[in-house]
């Protein structure tokens, strides 16, 4: 797993070879060492260069390891034996030198760097942190702020900015491995004291308590209770205030600790479940592996609303030649001068030239005869996307690929109305759409493999985790979100407030709470929803008592807030004031609790205390539920599939994992019970009653989630 040779005479030149990242697995860590050891001992051998194979350093410790018993030499006393050794050793960076990968090229006395390399600690990332010296090593090497930046946040930087920053020491637009070598013999002599970085100390402005307790104080804000950036800010004060080997000491306590935790495996579950998700499979036996997808140089996107002006940015900042059509000239202006600035302010942020050049606008559709993929983002109504598909379907060439952003229409009903329905896909992306990362593939029932293909390597290229999901209501996302609203209407009806709620799913760990993303979204969405299902409005059966719909609890309550006139942050007022209309700071409203009160009176309600437990298990455990029947009714792959979508698409913490991952670490048994237990309670809501497919999983045993598919009843998968 290292290879060893002896280059120009002196030079002991060491391979990592564990494709595809040259992971530091327990082999390649006993490759190295026995290398290193070797080089150190053969008098013949006067400096060493370290690389990796196939144009890749380092991707760090072997991660699939970790939930193993530890085998294999050590990394800590591996780095040390390189750094204390009296030969100069040169690292030779090409690809990325990441977390362990980082860590063993700073315990060489060099470094070098191709200039298309990118380095960094990411093991925040993972839960973690650098552990094998990173904590103490880079900050005696850069200084302290810049480490404390690298370190809590993981960002990756170029060989350009890891130049400026001192972390490497030259950069090659040629072979690094080859300038490593001249490099390597040129330094031979040369005292190694100052390139051995546990004997330095960090360089410390004066202001060094202020800088760590503010980075602490960032940290903690921003983490939403994952708790790696603060041990990673921990770490890095016994740097500055602890010799190096008590320092050593420190990182290790400190990363026993987060290594056992939860959120640590559930940073890395999804760290393999987003990869996972890329390699999707229908039932019909297609896969990314033998699905080709369809060359797609030129797209458009119809309508330029939100959602359109979002997708089509998105769509140039990836290259992609894009006509953008509205219905007539006005809207046409306004939308081409949103995406002009949208354009022009990313550009400026990332210092680079906006490519409006590749943006055509036209209110003509037989303008879109040439082009490979179009995206319809259309208002959300079945009749106008049916008539803007058919039109589709006559100018388009016979071979284009059609694709909606509907948030939840049948895709199917959509591709009925084209003479080419295997060409028909759903592409749902999620507002802001050139910001937020996930998408849902929409597999229609007859969207032929060679298009899921084309849609996923679109999503990829547009830097979206992309998620095969059926063609159910909601889709997947959608359609759990619904009970979760549902729960937390009742909550309010019950006795909470709205920052009751909200302050209980934002310690949790999501960035805003229910409510407060409802008036960001804007309240008329879910109402004009609302009232074409006939749940309000002139279609609701007058048979129906105010709180219960189609035979079911309902709660009026949303509807009630929109009749005053309170949309959300877009009036300012919703479920919150705001200081403006379009204001973004939500203070309590006292109207909104006078309204909850006077409803309760109105409808004979007992207020009671509801605590954040409660909270949380109905508006979680509920949306979980609704996950179990997803899988149930084959609308997704797997478990990993839904954590995605949650995670990438409606801000569920990160380090929870997601619904499913997190419901699995409560223990099914206990979700179930106290999914029975609410049921009985609310025996009126539906979404209460646990999944047949949570009740077999508890029948078997609860096993882990990765063998949750035996479980499903066959044949089930709509994809
Ligand atoms: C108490 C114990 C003490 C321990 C000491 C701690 C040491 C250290 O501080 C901890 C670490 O280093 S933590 C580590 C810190 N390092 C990181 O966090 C870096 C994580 N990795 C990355 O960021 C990206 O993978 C790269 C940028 C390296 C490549 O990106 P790309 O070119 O788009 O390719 P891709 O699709 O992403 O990956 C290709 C395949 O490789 C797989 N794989 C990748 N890395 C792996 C790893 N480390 N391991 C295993 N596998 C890894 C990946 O799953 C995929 O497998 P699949 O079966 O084909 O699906």
């Amino acid at each position: 797993m290292a290879r060893y040779a002896q280059v120009q005479g002196s030079v002991a030149l060491i391979t990592l070879t564990n494709p595809p990242v040259n992971a530091l697995s327990a082999a390649v860590r006993l490759g190295i060492t026995e290398a290193v050891t070797r080089a150190l001992r053969d008098p013949k051998v006067k400096s060493v260069v370290i690389c990796g194979e196939n144009g890749v350093f380092c991707g760090g410790a072997d991660i699939r390891e970790f939930a193993k018993p530890m085998t294999g030499p050590p990394l800590v006393p591996m780095i040390s034996a390189i750094e204390e050794g009296d030969k100069p050793v040169v690292a030779a960076i090409e690809g990325v030198a990441f977390g362990g990968g980082l860590e063993l090229a700073l315990g060489c006395h060099y470094r070098i760097a191709h200039s298309k390399a990118r380095v960094g600690l990411p093991e925040v990332t993972l839960g973690l942190l650098p552990a094998a010296g990173g904590t103490q090593r880079l900050p005696r090497l850069i200084g302290l702020a810049p480490a404390l930046e690298l370190i809590t946040t993981g960002r990756h930087v170029t060989a350009q900015e890891a130049l400026k920053l001192g972390i490497v020491d030259k950069v090659t637009d040629q072979s690094a491995q080859d300038l490593a070598i001249q490099f390597a013999q040129e330094v031979i002599g040369q005292p190694l004291l100052p390139r051995k970085l546990s004997t330095q100390l960090t360089p410390c402005p004066p202001d060094v308590d202020t800088i760590l307790d503010e980075a602490m104080a960032r940290v903690k804000q921003r983490a939403r209770g994952a708790m790696a950036p603060v041990a990673c800010v921990q770490a890095v004060r016994a740097a500055v205030n602890l010799p190096y080997q008590a320092g050593m000491q420190k990182e290790q306590e400190l990363m026993a600790f987060l290594f056992r935790s939860s959120q640590a495996r559930a940073l890395q579950y999804c760290f393999f479940a987003q990869r996972a998700v890329g390699k999707w499979s229908l039932s019909s036996g297609a896969h990314s592996g033998n699905s080709k997808p369809r060359p797609v140089t030129k797209a458009a996107v119809i309508g330029l609303g939100t959602m359109g002006r979002g997708i089509t940015v998105a769509l140039v900042k990836a290259g992609l030649s894009v006509v953008a059509v509205e219905t007539n000239k006005k809207q046409l202006e306004m939308g081409k001068q949103m995406v002009s600035a949208m354009l022009k302010h990313d550009a400026q942020k990332m210092n680079a030239v906006p490519r409006l050049d590749l943006l055509h606008y036209t209110t003509d559709l037989s303008e879109l005869k040439n082009t490979d993929l179009i995206i319809e983002a259309v208002f959300e109504d079945m009749a106008l996307k049916k008539e803007v598909f058919k039109k589709l379907s006559s100018v388009c060439k016979p071979d284009a690929v059609l694709c909606t952003n509907t948030s939840g229409l049948d895709v199917d009903e959509l591709a009925s109305v084209t003479k080419r329905p295997e060409l028909v896909v759903g592409m749902h992306f999620f507002a802001p759409a050139h910001v937020m990362k996930l998408l849902e593939v929409v597999r229609g029932s007859r969207s032929s493999p060679e298009v899921m293909a084309t849609a996923m390597h679109l999503g990829k290229r547009l830097g979206k985790v992309s998620v095969v999901v059926g063609n159910c209501s909601g889709f997947v996302g959608n359609r759990m979100l619904r009970p979760y609203l549902d729960q937390a209407n009742f909550l309010l009806e019950e006795g909470a407030t709205p920052e009751l709620v909200d302050g209980a799913l934002e310690e949790f760990g999501f960035p805003m709470g229910v409510f407060k993303v409802s008036d960001l979204s804007g309240l008329d969405v879910g109402w004009r929803i609302r009232k074409e299902a006939g749940l309000t409005g002139p279609n609701v059966d007058p048979k129906d008592p105010l709180r219960r719909r189609q035979g079911r609890r309902y709660s009026p309550l949303p509807d009630l807030v929109c009749e005053q006139g309170r949309l959300g942050q877009k009036s300012g007022r919703g479920w919150y004031l705001y200081d403006k209309p379009g204001g973004r700071v939500a203070t309590p409203d006292p109207d909104i609790h006078k309204l909850l009160e006077d409803y309760r009176v109105r409808h004979g309600i007992r207020p009671r205390q509801i605590g954040s437990q409660e909270v949380l298990e109905r508006c979680l455990f509920a949306l979980i539920n609704e996950g179990f029947r997803v899988l149930e009714d084959g609308m997704a792959m797997g478990p990993e599939g839904i954590d995605m979508i949650y995670v990438f698409g409606y801000g569920w913490p990160r380090h929870r994992g997601g619904p499913m991952f997190y419901a699995a670490m409560v223990g099914l048994p206990r979700v179930l019970e106290r999914l029975e237990y609410y049921q009985q309670v609310h025996p009126d809501v539906p979404h209460l009653q646990p999944s047949s497919l949570l009740r077999r999983l508890v029948v078997n045993g609860s096993p882990p989630l990765d063998k949750w598919r035996d479980f499903l009843q066959r044949p089930h998968s709509q994809l």
